[in-house]
């Protein structure tokens, strides 16, 4: 279904959660056959706000090889996940820089047709995780980019709680999930990709 369909995935962790999304929506989408980049954001926090705290400093050491994503990665793919943490009911800092830093490819109409879904995590059930996904979304409609959001199309989604503007996980200090989301990033997953065929094709 997906072989047509080149797939990227952003993202951005500072503990690890956003990650996992990241890695179970690549599981999926190589299980399709479509060719899959993971990538992370640039960091830009100060070293004395990571370093003062041990699961932060953790996750960056651990995720150290995974490739740094590039305006390249936005130009090579058809389809994009992103995956991000909720700050404050928005998209963090990191994600955001990336983002500034596409007007280039956006003048060009490069980033036009472009299929996109998002993710993310937060501490409290009702802390703003569809408001990050949708403030994401906002420049995807910039772009002119065509929003894959999982909508309810299928039954994970209402075991993971129900988010129907992207897959989204409650996740408490030690980064445990409160709800098993594993199916419903699979399904997005899919998804994104399914539909990315599909435009990829309609538009030949
Ligand atoms: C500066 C900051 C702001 C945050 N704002 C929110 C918030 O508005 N609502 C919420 O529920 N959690 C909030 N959190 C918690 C994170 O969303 C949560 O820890 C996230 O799941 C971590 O994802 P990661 O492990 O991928 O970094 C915030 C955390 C930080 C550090």
């Amino acid at each position: 279904m997906g072989k047509d369909v080149k797939l990227a995935i952003f993202y951005y962790s500072s503990t690890g959660t956003n990650y996992k999304l990241a890695k179970a929506a690549e599981e999926a989408a190589k299980e399709t056959g479509a060719e899959v980049k993971l990538v992370k954001v640039p960091e830009l926090a100060p070293e004395e706000a990571i370093n003062g705290n041990p699961a932060w400093k953790a996750h960056l050491e651990e995720t150290k090889d995974v490739p740094t994503a590039s305006l390249d990665d936005l130009e090579w793919a058809d389809a994009y996940i992103f995956s991000v943490p909720t700050r404050y009911g928005t998209v963090p800092s990191q994600m955001k820089q990336f983002l500034d830093t596409t007007g280039g490819l956006w003048s060009k109409g490069k980033l036009a047709n472009k299929v996109v879904s998002a993710m993310t995590s937060a501490s409290n059930p009702h802390g703003g995780q569809e408001q990050t996904i949708l403030n994401l979304y906002t420049t995807m409609f910039h772009w002119g980019a065509i929003v894959a959001a999982p909508g309810y199309t299928d039954e994970s989604i209402f075991a993971a709680g129900g988010n129907p503007y992207g897959t989204s996980v409650t996740a408490d200090q030690e980064g445990n999930w409160k709800e098993d989301v594993t199916a419903a990033v699979k399904h997005q997953a899919k998804r994104t990709i399914q539909v990315a065929s599909a435009v990829k094709k309609g538009m030949q």
